[in-house]
């Protein structure tokens, strides 16, 4: 199968001819790379517009006016004008929310409830840019952010590193040895694992790790603590009773800065791509789909797979028996190069030849600062 799909490509063969030349035409950032080959993607998008109640014609207004952003209006606000909005998933005291001051120093930051909200208040012009989480040193990966970077047509314009300090934290007067359960954002208990395992506390999970503070304190509760960040338990009056609580004392997450429009990407300083595809079953297309990186030598940062929902079943090919599909996937790549570089066009023009899907995420500047 695989075989056959590499000569069905005669005019790009494996692995690329040496005299590559970088004299192509620039590849088109704004969104897929060109229009989905195969029905089911188009699905997904339609699937994606109902969800977020927009027909075609609604998307096609929301998106009609792309302007690009240059790299220079990527960390701040317009000096003189009104101050940047920037949207984040939880209540005031959330990590999310000093990530957004570390990406835009002077921005107004806006709580939502959920990520959705975050995305669709910069698709209907409510705010400028949404930063959200996508992996975390000790957890791993936000799944949630990769479907939902799919589905909404989003660019990414930049990513921020953020060192997350856990505490615990209870009401005044409450003791460590007065506690039967902790509440938390998921992904901050789960980095806490071992700490919380040896205290015998009962871990409860809520949208985020200042909306824990904020409900043992307006709740007065005295069993439960709460872990969240020392910002939290100021704003929500709440004592300390452990810090850096987190299993690893390197906790970093990183977020992504995202906008209607894409940046101009540039080659001035280290940038980033980050694509999503979808590949034909069949034996090595994944190496293969890799190694257009590898022998441009391109280094990847990331790789991510999510499940293909909403496609229909399809049957896979002759080989397992005319047994239903059900394990499609699409894989996420952050690889460390720039859309500007022809290096990078010729490596994506090569993947879109078998890809079955293609959409550039965005192409920004790396976040290089230890944090
Ligand atoms: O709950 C918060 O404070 C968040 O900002 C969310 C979040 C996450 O989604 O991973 C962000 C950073 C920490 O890793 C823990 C939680």
């Amino acid at each position: 199968m695989a075989a056959s799909r590499i000569i069905s490509h005669p005019h790009r063969p494996f692995p690329p001819p040496p005299s590559e030349t970088h004299a192509h035409s620039s590849i088109n950032l704004n969104f897929a790379l060109h229009p989905p080959k195969r029905c089911r993607f188009a699905c997904v998008l339609r699937a994606s517009l109902k969800e977020n109640h927009l027909n075609d014609k609604g998307a096609a207004d929301l998106f009609a006016l792309p302007r690009p952003l240059t790299s220079t209006q990527l960390s701040d606000s317009v000096s003189d004008g009104p101050r940047l909005q920037v949207a984040y998933q939880g209540v005031p005291g959330a990590y999310s929310e000093s990530a957004a001051q570390k990406a835009y120093p002077n921005c107004e930051a806006v709580p939502c409830p959920q990520f959705e909200n975050a995305f669709q208040k910069v698709e209907r012009w409510l705010v400028d840019r949404a930063v959200l989480p996508i992996e975390n040193s000790l957890g791993g990966s936000i799944h949630r952010n990769y479907d939902l970077l799919l589905r909404h047509r989003l660019h990414i314009v930049g990513e921020v590193k953020y060192a997350v300090h856990h505490c615990l934290m209870a009401n005044h007067g409450v003791q460590l040895e007065d506690l039967k359960r902790v509440l938390s954002h998921p992904q901050a208990l789960a980095q806490c694992e071992h700490t919380l395992t040896k205290w015998g506390l009962v871990r409860e999970a809520v949208d985020d790790t200042a909306g824990a503070a904020q409900y043992i304190a307006m709740h007065e509760v005295k069993d439960a603590g709460a872990v969240a960040s020392s910002a939290a338990a100021k704003i929500y009056g709440l004592n300390i009773l452990a810090q850096d609580i987190q299993d690893d004392c390197d906790n970093v997450t990183r977020f992504l800065m995202l906008a209607r429009e894409p940046i101009i990407p540039g080659t001035d300083r280290p940038f980033k791509t980050s694509i999503v595809f979808s590949l034909e079953e069949g034996p090595g297309i994944l190496f293969k789909a890799l190694a257009v990186f590898a022998l441009r030598q391109i280094n990847l940062s990331k790789i991510e797979s999510r499940p293909l929902r909403n496609s229909p079943l399809r049957m896979a090919d002759d080989n397992s028996n005319g047994s239903p599909k059900y394990f499609d996937y699409l894989f996420y790549v952050d690889f460390e190069a720039s859309m500007a570089d022809p290096t990078a066009q010729n490596a994506l023009r090569h993947l879109n030849e078998f890809a079955t899907f293609l959409r550039v995420l965005g192409s920004y500047p790396m976040d290089t600062s230890t944090v």
